[in-house]
């Protein structure tokens, strides 16, 4: 199976006068194409980082990650623009919508080009999620539920080789939650996603899951495995108390 994504010992370091926090440290790690992949760790363990870096929304501070062949640890901000733009799709915790234009209007801003294809993929993507009705309201009409709903359509528009969810459900009740983690992992025939969240729940149906701890990587599991940690670390937890 060939890699789609890889990080070679990528640290994101901050400094704070004497301080160095290391976000980062060393993560080696291949992705494959079309999978449903989750990061789950405690808070602060960096997953939020991991995510940013991968997507190309941070450098490393050290250490290189690659697309394929190309590596763009070290790129400039117009080519991560570029990368960003025509080859990742991004759901971000807070929906992010331009407050002026419709809900179609929003969808419409994810694709490449805007003719009648696009149009009708993104009608498809409002009917699955189950907004169909409201493609024509403002932001502000809409619910937080509705609105994350919104952003995924968004997201898939440009047929992205990798969407990147970071806490895509944390607005959500569970029954939205599931509905948008079933469309995402649905995404996998297409293309990979990559999902950090804190509820294990949502990655019952992820093909593998990244467990950070410390800035780093302390490998894959399974779901399977991840209720079985979960479980664990509740014991744990109220063992300490
Ligand atoms: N801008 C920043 N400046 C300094 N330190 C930061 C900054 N952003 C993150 N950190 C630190 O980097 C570490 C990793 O943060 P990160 O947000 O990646 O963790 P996380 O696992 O996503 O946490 P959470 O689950 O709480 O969102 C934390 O110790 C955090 O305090």
């Amino acid at each position: 199976m060939t890699d789609l994504l890889t990080t070679d010992k990528i640290s994101l370091v901050y400094t704070d006068g004497e301080r160095n926090t290391y976000a980062l440290r060393d993560v080696s790690i291949e992705i494959p194409d079309r999978k449903f992949i989750g990061i789950m760790g405690p808070s602060g363990s960096g997953k939020s980082s991991l995510l940013y870096i991968l997507s190309g929304l941070k450098r490393p501070t050290g250490g290189e990650v690659r697309l394929k062949d190309y590596a763009y640890g070290g790129r400039p901000d117009r080519e991560l623009v570029d990368l960003r733009r025509t080859r990742f799709g991004f759901v971000f915790q807070q929906p992010y919508l331009l407050v002026w234009q419709t809900a179609m209007e929003n969808v419409l801003m994810g694709a490449p080009e805007l003719h009648e294809e696009a149009r009708r993929k993104a009608q498809t993507y409002f009917d699955q999620l189950g907004i169909a009705r409201l493609q024509n309201k403002l932001p502000s009409q809409l619910s937080g539920g509705e609105k994350q709903r919104v952003c995924v359509a968004r997201a898939m528009m440009n047929d992205p080789e990798i969407i990147f969810a970071d806490e895509p459900t944390a607005s959500l009740d569970h029954t939205n939650g599931r509905l948008v983690i079933d469309l995402l992992s649905a995404y996998r025939e297409r293309g990979t996603v990559i999902v950090v969240t804190h509820d294990p729940e949502m990655l019952t149906g992820a093909d593998t899951v990244l467990m950070m701890r410390d800035g780093e990587s302390q490998g894959w599991v399974t779901p399977d495995q991840l209720a079985e940690v979960g479980a664990k670390s509740k014991t744990i937890s109220l063992g300490e108390r």
